[in-house]
């Protein structure tokens, strides 16, 4: 009771153009803001999978999604029928095996694929490209097919290799529109945000902290001085414990998970909120802004992560670094030569296979 009336009075407040009394999540915003929003279909793909469940939640409880169509190898049926008693606007299908891939879809505005193997201890998400390469290559192939408009929020690791070869995998099938095609770093600045929250003692909620580069160790770059608030309290070793902190996030949860996999409950949180500022996108909302891993000329890189503004056709502008502290200068020159690495490792492999 107590939610449907903070979701009338956000309602009410977006209506009229005020920002809402009481501060709430940004899937609570979008949840109550969609009454009269257009028919949107999102699929995706990996969806029985750990971050495929609770994700496949989340956009559940998003209003602007008209139709949630989840797709996995197997198990989806359970998880579609689950999901689908959910009081919420969107339709749930469930699609499980190749030959439902296509039904599963046609006609998606969006989709999002957490599909592949993840880490273990030990393991660098470059391990996982064998594997994963190939999962997300088929993928790419078959939405060139069925619906080659949809935007495509990448999140199988490696991010910086999968998003290179689903743009070959495109380009080969001639749908290729590089607005439309994302990784998803959205974990990295939910990170970021939350580390350097904790540290500065500030409400988390209020935090901002843009985080480029790339999506694995010293790839991942944020960019501290340009958080906001800004903090004066934090000292340079504190800035460099936060930024390796943040470049190992991952890594910390795999080691604490012990064999059982990485990331996926905060990752489908991260998902929730890219596919949401994309929706919100496609449905005309002005001045949404996400951190994202992009076809870019902002640096000598053909893909980089960094703010992207988000509009009816995916991305609508790729936002420069803006000022750069000498050590985030650092940082960034150190970590052309992986992501490169990683970028051409993707490429190659699109191409050859
Ligand atoms: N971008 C990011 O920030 C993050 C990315 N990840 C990555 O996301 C991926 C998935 O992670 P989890 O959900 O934890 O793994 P998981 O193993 O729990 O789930 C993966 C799912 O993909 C499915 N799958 C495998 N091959 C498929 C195919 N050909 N078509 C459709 N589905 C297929 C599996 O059946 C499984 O249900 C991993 O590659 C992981 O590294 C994880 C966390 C953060
Ligand atoms: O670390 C991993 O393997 C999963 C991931 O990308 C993350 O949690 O950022």
């Amino acid at each position: 009771m107590r939610q449907t009336l903070l979701l009338r009075s956000i309602a009410s407040s977006i209506r009229r153009g005020r920002a809402p009394r009481e501060p709430s999540p940004p899937l609570c915003r979008s949840f109550a803001a969609a009454a009269d929003q257009p028919d949107r279909k999102v699929a995706i793909l990996g969806a029985a999978g750990g971050i495929g469940q609770p994700l496949s939640l989340l956009m559940k409880l998003n209003s602007l999604v008209s139709s949630l169509s989840l797709y996995d190898i197997a198990g989806t049926p359970g998880v579609a029928a689950d999901v689908s008693h959910i009081n919420t606007r969107a339709e749930v299908a469930g699609y499980a095996g190749e030959d439902q891939l296509g039904k599963a879809l046609e006609g998606s505005d969006i989709v999002i694929i957490p599909a592949g193997v993840p880490r273990k201890p030990g393991m660098t998400r470059d391990d996982l490209f064998n594997i994963n390469a190939g999962i997300v290559k088929s993928l790419c192939t078959a939405i060139a097919k069925y619906c080659p408009n949809a935007l495509v929020n990448m999140i199988s690791n490696p991010v910086n290799s999968t998003v290179p070869i689903a743009a070959e995998v495109f380009k080969k099938a001639g749908t290729y529109d590089e607005r439309k095609l994302f990784g998803v770093t959205t974990l990295d600045v939910v990170r970021a945000k939350t580390f350097y929250a904790q540290k500065a003692k500030l409400p988390v909620e209020e935090v901002d902290v843009p985080v480029v580069g790339g999506h694995a160790g010293i790839t991942i770059l944020p960019l501290f001085s340009q958080a906001t608030p800004a903090s004066n309290d934090l000292t340079d070793e504190d800035i460099k414990a936060l930024t390796k902190r943040t470049q190992d996030g991952g890594t910390e949860v795999v080691e604490a998970k012990a064999g059982k996999g990485s990331a996926t409950l905060s990752m489908a949180y991260a998902g929730a909120i890219f596919a949401d500022a994309c929706l919100k996108g496609l449905n005309g909302v002005p001045d949404i802004v996400e951190c994202s891993f992009v076809q870019s000329s902002i640096t000598e890189l053909p893909f980089f992560a960094s703010k992207v503004r988000l509009g009816k056709n995916g991305v609508e502008e790729v936002l420069g670094l803006g000022s750069l502290s000498d050590y985030e200068k650092q940082g960034l020159e150190n970590l052309k030569p992986e992501l490169k690495s990683s970028i051409e490792k993707g490429i190659k492999f699109a191409r050859e296979n």
